[in-house]
């Protein structure tokens, strides 16, 4: 081990071994001889001596003022910033995203920590008139408490700072539970908020198995408000366990995405969009493309682009700049996504493209699958309806609009959809039709902007929205305010 580091929790403000004195190998997946690194595996002891270091720090965090939070934030923004390519191809090297990618992730990460940091300067309430008229009444925020933050390992540092930065600015004290998969990148990301000064016990990381540090998150009674992205069947138990103890949560679970290109599309710009929002990090979106319903039409003509396209996608590791789409982020994953395919061919649908893992030898200790397009896919198959977080695409064809929209609304998720048609009012049917948290007009169903509220409808979400202005209504208390004279 002496030549790989290990890295330690972050609990009241020291790094700390876990107290079971155990660790995990982090693996490549562009390489599964390739030890990354060392995390902790921590226990539920870890956890509770995490949770009471933000208990403790709690009072005197929420006494500061914003924008003394807020100085704190933009101090861990330019830390990152400095990391920038240190940390993304850490990112890389532990999930296999390419390094453009993670490149571009990172940066996002610097944006959304400046974006909040400002926050903390803007109004947290209103003034409404009273019927009494000698009386002043208003409303005001206040933070939940200590909030549990239990995140995945497809954006290990987007998706930790969009739940971290407004929990802090709005006064909260955080634990913070990352995918054990890119547990790594978020110690990295630890460091940036470590060396910003943030006093001890404001924000805690403990590693671990999920089942164990998360589901210990979720039930433990000092943890006022917990939030979660992940699978559905995990974010389902979290819920439970939150609302079990009467804990605020908010759940982001996945999706299905449809895209619909209708007879009047561009082709060439919705090819281009399907394959961005299918492939791109290896299809491992919640807001991924998954399903492709084509109006008849055009339905040749668009598959035909679409191969073409693919057939040009460079499969390899993610740090090699001339790959396009890098592993699976696990071998976990790898095997999941392969099970689809099996399903995909054993429920009847036809395959165009892919299939199987990549078969080249000197990608052979890697977790890579090829691109896979399947046609003739019907809702009833599992291929179409459950997600699978892999580089699949399925074909469907339809005759109509409405006929779109009906499949395209026919699972259980509802998080990103899109359309692409010149039409105004196929536009407007889609807008309001679709049961979808984000609507994209002739644009790729991934792509989410951290200014604007984001998340899904269905079994997508809990309900509430995370980022923008959204955030404030997860990681505060309204108390309406009544003074007499
Ligand atoms: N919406 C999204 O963005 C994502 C969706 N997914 C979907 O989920 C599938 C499985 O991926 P997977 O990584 O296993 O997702 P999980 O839902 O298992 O993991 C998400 C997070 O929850 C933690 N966790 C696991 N068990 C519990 C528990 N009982 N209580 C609390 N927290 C827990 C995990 O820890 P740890 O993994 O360290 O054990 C991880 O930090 C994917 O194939 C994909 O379909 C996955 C990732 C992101
Ligand atoms: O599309 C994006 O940029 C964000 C997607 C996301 O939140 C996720 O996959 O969990």
């Amino acid at each position: 081990m002496s030549d790989i580091n290990t890295y330690l929790n972050l609990i009241n403000g020291r790094w700390q071994q876990a107290s079971s004195g155990e660790v995990e190998a982090s693996i490549d997946p562009a390489n599964r001889h390739e030890i990354v690194g060392y995390v902790q595996q921590s226990s539920l002891a870890d956890l509770n001596d995490a949770v009471g270091a933000a208990k403790a720090a709690k009072l005197s965090w929420r006494k500061l003022s914003g924008s003394a939070r807020g100085e704190y934030l933009f101090k861990a923004a330019d830390r990152l910033e400095r990391r920038l390519d240190e940390i993304a191809e850490m990112m890389t090297r532990e999930m296999g995203k390419t390094f453009p990618e993670a490149k571009g992730e990172t940066a996002r990460g610097v944006a959304i920590l400046r974006y909040y940091a400002g926050e903390g300067m803007r109004k947290t309430g209103d003034v409404i008139p009273s019927t009494d008229s000698t009386a002043l009444m208003f409303t005001t925020r206040v933070p939940l408490g200590v909030v549990g933050v239990i995140t995945p390992w497809n954006f290990p540092i987007a998706i930790p700072i969009w739940k971290i930065a407004p929990a802090l600015i709005f006064g909260n004290t955080i634990v913070f539970k990352p995918a054990q998969e890119t547990a790594i990148t978020a110690a990295l990301v630890m460091e940036c908020f470590h060396e910003a000064g943030i006093p001890a016990g404001v924000i805690n990381m403990v590693t671990g198995q999920g089942d164990v540090i998360g589901q210990g998150i979720a039930d433990h009674p000092d943890v006022q408000g917990i939030s979660f992205t992940g699978s559905d069947r995990i974010g389902k138990l979290v819920g439970q366990s939150a609302l079990a103890k009467g804990a605020k949560y908010q759940l982001e679970m996945g999706g299905k995405n449809p895209v619909i290109v209708l007879n009047d599309a561009d082709l060439d710009l919705a090819v281009e969009a399907t394959v961005s929002g299918g492939l791109r990090s290896t299809g491992q979106k919640c807001t991924a493309t998954s399903r492709v319903i084509v109006q008849s039409d055009v339905y040749e003509a668009f598959k035909s682009k679409l191969l073409t396209r693919i057939g040009q996608i460079r499969v390899g590791p993610g740090m090699d700049p001339s790959t396009w789409m890098g592993p699976c982020a696990s071998e976990k994953q790898y095997h999941t996504v392969l099970s689809y395919l099996a399903k995909g061919i054993e429920e009847g649908a036809t395959l165009l493209c892919g299939g199987s893992k990549v078969q080249d030898e000197a990608l052979d200790a890697g977790f890579y699958i090829e691109p896979t397009v399947f046609e003739n896919v019907t809702s009833a198959m599992t291929i179409a309806q459950e997600e699978i977080f892999g580089p699949v695409l399925a074909l469907m064809k339809v005759d109509t609009c409405e006929e779109a929209i009906g499949i395209a609304n026919d699972v259980k998720f509802g998080l990103s959809a899109s359309i692409f048609t010149r039409d105004i009012s196929n536009m407007l049917t889609f807008m309001g039709d679709i049961e979808a948290g984000l609507v994209r007009v002739n644009a790729e169903s991934a792509g989410v902007e951290l200014q604007a509220p984001f998340g899904g409808v269905k079994m997508s979400s809990s309900g509430s929205r995370e980022q923008g202005q959204a955030a404030i209504e997860f990681y505060t208390d309204v108390k309406t305010v009544f003074i007499k004279s």
